[in-house]
């Protein structure tokens, strides 16, 4: 699972209001060459929208992002979900993830953070909000005293095409995640040719 996030190295971040829309989002992400996505648990389609995408795109790595709860960890796993995320470390949320077989990556943002993501064998971390946190210099300064334990990032939060480089050329970088290309209005819309282009766009910039 972890390789092939690594692989294409971006993890798209949709927010789902109608879990109608999850079918013909994954379409335009796998027209894009993108097979991964992140549905967050914002919303009360993602559920169902992970179910859809887990029942008729079994090609598409679909994960769960905003894992606050335990219940939600468990929820996510039950609907499909090979992955999950969180933009923080509930360590309540780590052991339910983990007992019930779902890879999960907490999110972190300062050195006590990563300590305690290392100290629950947590290895792959979300770094949020990436942007506001100082971008790819803060992640360099802050992964510094880290990287021979072999922990890995994904940076998320005001990430896009322009700046994703940047994130990407660091070695504790192991994917960058964002919802430019799977904007909320966009998909709303049903602007799936344009979240097609944007996503070859991401995937020129990253290689
Ligand atoms: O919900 C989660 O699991 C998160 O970690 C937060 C999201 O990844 C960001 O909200 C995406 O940020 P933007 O790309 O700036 O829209």
């Amino acid at each position: 699972m972890i390789d092939r996030i690594l692989a294409k190295r971006i993890v798209p971040v949709v927010v789902l209001d109608d879990a109608e829309s999850a079918a013909p989002l994954a379409e335009a992400l796998l027209a894009g060459g993108l097979d991964i996505m992140e549905i967050t648990f914002r919303t009360a389609a993602a559920e169902e929208s992970i179910r859809s995408i887990a029942t008729s795109f079994p090609e598409v790595l679909v994960g769960a992002g905003t894992l606050l709860t335990p219940e939600q960890a468990q929820r996510a796993k039950d609907a499909g979900a090979v992955f999950g995320l969180a933009p923080g470390l509930n360590p309540e949320v780590i052991k339910t993830a983990r007992a019930a077989g779902l890879e999960f990556s907490p999110g972190v943002m300062t050195p006590s953070d990563i300590e305690a993501a290392l100290s629950l064998d947590c290895k792959l971390l979300k770094f949020f909000p990436a942007g506001a946190a100082g971008g790819p210099g803060m992640l360099k300064a802050l992964a510094g005293p880290y990287a021979h334990t072999g922990v890995k990032f994904i940076p998320t939060g005001g990430i896009s095409s322009a700046n994703l480089a940047d994130y990407l050329a660091l070695p504790v970088v192991a994917a960058i995640g964002g919802s430019w290309m799977v904007d909320k209005k966009l998909v709303a819309e049903g602007k799936w040719d344009e979240i097609t282009r944007l996503t070859k766009e991401a995937l020129a910039a990253a290689s």
